[in-house]
């Protein structure tokens, strides 16, 4: 894991401090710096979610990203038509299903990605699709390379290794994960309050890295409500998902978050979720089942879970829950019931 440490850029990079309660958002955490992963390892603990820089995703791809997500976007409606997600299907444009049930109407749309995206893009730009697959390639292969890094890091901090998670693969390089990528685009909205971007919600992944260069994304802290994370130049939000929720026997509660939408500027974001292999099963860590940290969660695959949740949406995991959840760590909005998960 050495790697991770060769992009740094001393310049201008705060120094890690330890999770400051005082904070009014989510950790900002330098992955050069040697305290890195026993930071980030606090902040999945507490809230579930950090700013990662010196990543070692290179700007350029985020920018050419964001580039592709407009031109996407941009599109006249009648194209965008030919690639709608179907009902067996989440990939195409489409609402994700939490939008149908939540009391606020969402304002925005979503364009999810799983797989090879040739068909889809082969239909909205004949002429271009190569130029756009091989981009999402690009970003899905930096992107599974980095949830590999964060993952090791921080579960390492917990003594773990590649040999207690058999689903990472025998070099541990998660070569067969799943992986998606869902575009959001949010025009400017002229009733803000009266609207969602995207309702509140955990991701159903291990890890979700999101990509935002301007505000919108609120995550919800204990104590706090909901905070916004404002966009760093460069910077990546990292959240853990319901997977790796599961996979820790609930030390590190999911993030749940939303997009909030605003009057005066557009706003995209690229989410992209790393899950376990199709017929990955997930079962929580046998290290960290212990006598005062009994088991909580049953094996599950992503896939049955993922089904599971776009019908009971914020009940999915405690349908699915064994044991009460731990007195601490867990006690964000999901468990309070203050919020919905989709
Ligand atoms: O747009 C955002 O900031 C949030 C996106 C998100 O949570 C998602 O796509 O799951
Ligand atoms: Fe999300």
């Amino acid at each position: 894991m050495s790697d991770v440490f060769k992009t740094h850029d001393p310049l201008n990079i705060p120094t890690n401090k330890s999770l400051d309660s005082d904070s009014d958002s989510i950790p900002v955490i330098d992955l050069s710096l040697p305290n890195a992963p026993a930071l980030m390892n606090n902040a999945f603990k507490t809230c579930g979610a950090f700013q990662v820089l010196n990543h070692g995703v290179p700007l350029s791809l985020l920018k050419s990203m964001e580039s592709f997500i407009n031109d996407l976007f941009d599109l006249p409606t009648s194209q965008k038509l030919k690639v709608v997600r179907s009902p067996e299907s989440i990939s195409g444009f489409g609402l994700v299903p939490l939008s149908k049930i939540y009391p606020k109407r969402p304002w925005g749309e979503g364009f999810t990605i799983i797989g090879n995206p040739v068909d889809h893009l082969q239909k909205l730009w004949p002429q271009d699709c190569k130029k756009y697959c091989d981009l999402v390639e690009e970003y899905n292969k930096e992107m599974k390379s980095l949830c590999g890094k964060l993952l090791w890091l921080t579960l390492g901090e917990l003594g773990i290794t590649p040999e207690d998670i058999y689903w990472a693969g025998p070099d541990g390089d998660f070569k067969t994960n799943n992986q998606a990528i869902r575009m959001n685009s949010y025009p400017v909205c002229p009733e803000p309050d009266d609207l969602i971007g995207l309702p509140p919600h955990s991701d159903t992944s291990a890890l979700t890295i999101l990509y935002q260069t301007t505000k919108g994304l609120q995550v919800s802290m204990e104590g706090k409500g909901w905070v916004d994370v404002e966009p760093i130049n460069g910077a990546l939000v990292v959240q853990v998902g319901d997977m790796l929720h599961i996979l820790t026997n609930g030390m590190y509660p999911p993030s749940v978050h939303q997009a909030v939408v605003n009057q005066t500027s557009d706003r995209i974001s690229t989410a992209y979720f790393f899950g376990p292999p199709p017929k990955g099963e997930v079962s929580p860590l046998k290290k960290l089942v212990t006598p005062t940290q009994p088991l909580r969660y049953p094996t599950v695959t992503w896939a049955d879970y993922l089904r599971k949740k776009y019908v009971l949406y914020e009940k999915a995991l405690p349908s699915i829950r064994l044991s009460a959840p731990a007195p601490t760590g867990l006690s964000n909005g999901n468990d309070q019931n203050l919020v919905k998960v989709g």
